[in-house]
């Protein structure tokens, strides 16, 4: 028989992964619990052991029975787990029993230094009481060794002993610090999924405590062609924010806010949620716990698990598990969702925010939108613009030659042609500031049009298809953004239309026939991204070609706001 050889193809590199315990009971149907423990234990890269407190038989309808594993036979594992190689953190779920509770606070001091996470279970999101009355009391036992605690608004009125309704933020923010005086642990996170909070509420509370936001949420974060394709995808509930409240020692440090998320796929969210701060915990460099909570910590958990439950994939006829290998499979970019219909667009703009920024925010539009821009300011600009509509032009038939298909073919003409009419409203607009089409013609082409229009056919003659759109699209995006925005400055009346020498200008850009285009080239943008996602290459390729564009687009303004040629 021929012997097998196996010979790795890597070089083994020997890694020590930090330990992880989760000390809780069994889902048998695999979203909560141990299972979603280790998943989640697993996926932040470190080595996780369990001991199991109980078992359920248990599914995504409900927990149809429980079964207690006897005290001693609880320790009996956690003796065996810790003699061997004691944890760096140890995560506690379900805890069945007062017995176990009360042998857990006697053996867990014996641990040194490990950081505690405790998830207060007591409910199932299914309405099954996972801990007796006798347990709950006998928590008490176990706060003094807890590091974090991480109660939901109900477990925390439970522990607080909290009177009264638990409307909004302030009711929050009080029941927050009632817990924490109530059970002394060093840190403790309000979970504020049952309560739906409005942004200004949130607000609020700017410059008093620290508001994390989710990505890209930021108030000064704001993109209004984002949110105005939001807003025809999305129903209302989900502008709707859930808070998170951290309070370490007595003091509310921060608020974590994000986008209520409108999922069934939540079973085990507070299991995955508090093996994700143990982990989280058990990554971080230096060993100390730092004073005043780490929010950076609590923020890589919480984002992973508003990840997990936003990539969901539908499992059982109830409430379905998170996904959480979503670390290990994620492309270069995340599909499009119900939450996030325009992920491509989303990133090319979080890309570089600041330069995205200096485009969409220039101080030539600001003026423009005041009517504090200088005449000949705005003349010199539509003259350029003129020159650089025929390129744009000349690029889309470009984009009609290269292409193969019919689809193609037509879509690049078909805009060819709109931006051929467009040209000619340019025409007659220029007649109300006395410009004639021969001015228009015989004004010589700036160095900026030039180099953006060269940059641009640049790209569609030595690119592919995608990269042609790529290079058209911050124009279109852009001016949808600025149209949209000037309208907004208008309504909180720090834009004018009434007297403003370029109000025709404004109205255009915000204007059903133009945003609706700019609808369209996001669609299709999307579209062929989702249908063939781009490799980290790939995309960075296409982030590269955007960002030149954004670039060259923030010249164009200083070019009409300076009167470059
Ligand atoms: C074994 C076990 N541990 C914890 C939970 C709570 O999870 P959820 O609140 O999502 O039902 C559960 N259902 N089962």
């Amino acid at each position: 028989m021929a012997a097998i050889t196996f010979t790795p193809t890597l070089p083994l590199v020997p890694r020590k992964a930090p330990h992880v315990l989760t000390i809780a009971g069994s889902d048998s149907g695999g979203g909560a619990g141990i299972q979603a423990d280790l998943k989640t234990i697993e996926a932040f890269g470190c080595y996780g052991s369990s001991v199991l407190t109980g078992l359920t038989a248990q599914n995504t309808k409900g927990v149809q029975a429980v079964h207690a594993v006897p005290t001693d036979f609880v320790i009996k594992q956690l003796q065996s787990v810790v003699e061997d190689e004691a944890p760096v953190a140890i995560k506690l779920g379900m805890l069945t029993s007062a017995t176990t509770i009360r042998a857990l606070a006697q053996y867990l001091p014996t641990i040194e230094k490990a950081i505690v996470v405790l998830d207060p279970v007591m409910i199932s999101t299914s309405g099954h009481y996972l801990l007796p009355d006798d347990a709950v009391e006998a928590l008490d036992d176990l706060f003094p060794f807890v590091t974090v605690l991480t109660p939901n608004i109900p477990e925390a009125i439970r522990l607080a002993g909290f009177k009264g309704e638990v409307g909004g933020l302030e009711d929050m923010l009080k029941l927050a610090k009632d817990t924490q005086a109530k059970t002394a642990a060093k840190t403790v996170l309000l979970k504020g999924g049952h309560a739906v909070i409005s942004r200004d509420e949130v607000l609020r509370y700017k410059g008093q405590y620290e508001i994390v936001w989710e990505e890209g949420d930021d108030e000064d974060d704001t993109v209004e062609v984002l949110s105005e394709y939001k807003s025809l995808t999305q129903v209302g509930a989900e502008r709707d924010y859930v808070v998170d409240i951290l309070v370490t020692g007595t003091e509310v440090v921060a608020l974590f806010v994000g986008k209520k998320v409108i999922s069934s796929s939540t079973h085990g969210t507070g299991c995955t949620l508090s093996s994700a701060i143990a982990s989280s915990y058990a990554i971080r460099k230096g060993n100390d716990v730092p004073a005043g909570g780490d929010v950076k910590i609590l923020k890589r958990a919480i984002s992973y698990t508003q990840s997990a439950i936003a990539s969901a994939f539908p499992f059982g006829h109830g409430h379905g598990p998170l996904n959480h290998a979503h670390l290990s499979t994620r492309r270069a970019l995340p599909p499009p969702t119900r939450h996030n219909p325009h992920p491509f667009l989303t990133h090319l703009i979080q890309s570089n925010l600041p330069l995205w920024k200096s485009y969409v925010r220039h101080p030539f539009v600001v003026q423009l939108g005041n009517g504090s821009l200088p005449r000949e300011c705005f003349e010199h600009y539509i003259k350029q613009d003129y020159h650089y509509l025929r390129h744009y032009a000349r690029a889309h038939a470009l984009g009609a030659y290269k292409a193969s298909s019919f689809t193609d073919i037509t879509a690049f003409s078909e805009i060819a042609l709109h931006i051929a009419r467009e040209s000619e409203m340019h025409v007659s607009y220029c007649a109300q500031f006395g410009i004639s089409r021969e001015d228009l013609m015989a004004a010589p082409e700036s160095a900026p049009c030039a180099a953006y229009a060269r940059y641009v056919i640049d790209i569609g003659t030595q690119g592919d298809i995608l990269d042609l759109y790529m290079a058209v699209a911050s124009c279109l995006v852009g001016y949808g953004e600025v149209g949209l925005w000037l309208k907004k400055q208008v309504k909180e009346e720090k834009a004018v239309l009434e007297g403003n020498l370029y109000r025709r200008w404004m109205e255009d850009y915000s204007g059903p026939e133009f945003l609706t285009a700019v609808h369209k080239g996001i669609e299709n943008l999307e579209r062929r991204i989702a249908q063939n996602p781009p490799s980290e290459e790939h995309l960075a390729r296409l982030t590269s070609i955007w960002h030149e564009c954004v670039r060259l687009e923030s010249r164009f303004w200083d070019m009409g706001l300076y009167k470059l040629l």
